[in-house]
């Protein structure tokens, strides 16, 4: 049987947003759990956690580390190796040490160089965000340097999440969370980017009202609420989500120049043939149900909505157009996928599937000059994310992501309920596909 919830311990370094919900519901499970965040934040903790069972906070890494059987780091993914060169040296003789981060490949090495060789190592990502439900949501588990043995043991203690386990090395996890998490997040860091440049409130505006671009509207708004970090680590220290990002912004410029440049029929071959090899006879075609009646209910805005508001949609022509240049099938991903990336194949499979709203779209995008400037914010804002994710510097992608939240920050208690409320209609509806 090996290790059990009676004699083994697990260690939390890291008491943020995710090290919490794991202690949360890992101690309800009957674990045993020792964390720890940053020394100074020890009293608060101990105060956040004295009417938890099981959970005993202490002041730091090296006395979590000296006595935990399975150590989970839950740190900021640009830190990691410093923390894990800090308590690592610490580790009790044949334990199992992991991370959470989002991108495993300098999370792995980290490990490699600082932990003692008779220290195995498991790591996982939960690819969803804390305030999500793990059940029947993907749990990634990485057998880097350990016995199938210790690989059941985090098995056994992940098991209470419900989660779906899937089985990967840490390069395998990189290049499918490059495709799915890194470039929709940039899809939508640049809706609000473009957003704020024309100093919009997009739900305030009639032609973004309902549908589609309640999706849009509120995961944008979700993700400028969180920790700017989350987003930075998993794209700038992961390489192959440079690239992505980049023909990302590629796409969307050669789009918008054949747009105001009214080259209707180019447009069309070109979009229409990315389509076509993308959604694929026989792929998926999940009934993702984001029909306009159920996202509807999801807006923001006060207004009635009388009829499907026409778009140009960029931002989804050139996710297609971006999948179809880089030869990616976003349905072999689903597997490993998050909520969000779900939802962003949800509304482009709905412009896609749709002929008559497809076409709409790329009418629209060349004779309506209402769109011209959200367009061509637009193209900047994917352009400036992917020189800001290629040079690869923390700080002044803090500081776009931080300015352009300031700016929707007012709306985000709003946003946040409306937009929970929406992720559970919808994910609730599409459990079965995972
Ligand atoms: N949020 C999400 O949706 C998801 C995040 N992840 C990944 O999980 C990790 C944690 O994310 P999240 O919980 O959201 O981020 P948080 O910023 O909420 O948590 C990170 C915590 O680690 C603490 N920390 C930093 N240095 C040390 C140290 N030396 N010793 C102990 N604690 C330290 C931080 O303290 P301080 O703030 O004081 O620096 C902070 O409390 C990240 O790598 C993230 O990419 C994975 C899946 C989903
Ligand atoms: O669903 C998303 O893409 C999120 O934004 C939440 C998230 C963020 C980081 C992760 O490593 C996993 C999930």
């Amino acid at each position: 049987m090996g290790r059990t919830k009676e004699d083994a311990s697990i260690g939390i370094i890291g008491m943020g947003d995710m090290g919490k919900m794991y202690a949360q519901r890992l101690s309800d499970a009957g674990w045993r759990i020792n964390a720890c965040d940053r020394p100074e934040n020890y009293e608060s903790l101990q105060q956040e956690f004295a009417s938890q069972q099981g959970v005993t906070i202490f002041p730091n890494g090296h006395l979590v580390s000296r006595i935990s059987d399975f150590i989970l780091y839950s740190v900021e993914a640009g830190v990691i190796d410093r923390v894990v060169a800090q308590y690592g040296p610490s580790t009790k003789v044949g334990a199992v040490v992991g991370g959470q981060t989002s991108c495993k490949a300098p999370e792995l090495a980290a490990f490699e160089k600082h932990l003692p060789q008779d220290v195995e190592i498991v790591s996982c990502h939960s690819l969803h965000g804390p305030k999500v439900n793990p059940k029947g949501q993907p749990l990634v588990l990485i057998q880097h340097r350990a016995s199938d043995e210790s690989l059941q043991f985090v098995d056994r203690i992940l098991s209470c999440f419900g989660s779906k386990h899937v089985y990967l090395t840490g390069e395998m996890h990189d290049r499918i969370t490059a495709d799915t998490q890194a470039v929709t997040h940039a899809a939508f860091l640049s809706m609000g980017t473009a957003w704020q440049a024309n100093e919009q409130f997009p739900w305030e505006i009639s032609r973004w009202v309902g549908g589609i671009e309640n999706v849009k509207i509120n995961i944008t708004l979700r993700i400028y609420s969180n920790k700017w970090h989350v987003y930075a680590g998993l794209a700038i220290l992961n390489p192959p989500a440079k690239q992505q990002i980049r023909q990302y912004a590629e796409s969307v410029t050669e789009l918008y120049k054949l747009m105001i440049g009214g080259h209707r029929e180019e447009l069309k071959r070109r979009v229409k043939a990315a389509g076509a090899s993308v959604f694929k006879e026989g792929t998926a075609g999940q009934d993702l149900l984001l029909k306009d009646e159920v996202l509807d209910k999801f807006s923001l805005s006060k207004r009635s909505r009388e009829k499907a508001p026409p778009n140009s949609h960029l931002s989804l022509l050139a996710i297609v157009d971006c999948w179809s240049k880089l030869g990616i099938v976003p349905y072999d991903h689903m597997i490993c996928s998050t909520p969000l990336f779900r939802l962003w194949l949800g509304v482009t499979e709905y412009l896609f599937r749709n002929p008559d709203l497809l076409d709409e779209a790329l009418d629209t995008a060349i004779d309506d000059n209402n769109f011209r400037s959200d367009d061509l914010e637009f193209t900047f804002a994917a352009r400036a994310w992917s020189d800001c994710v290629s040079f690869g510097d923390f700080e002044s992608y803090r500081d776009r992501f931080e300015r352009i939240a300031s700016y929707f920050a007012p709306r985000f208690a709003e946003a946040s309920t409306l937009g929970n409320e929406m992720m559970k209609t919808i994910l609730e509806k599409t459990s079965n596909n995972p």
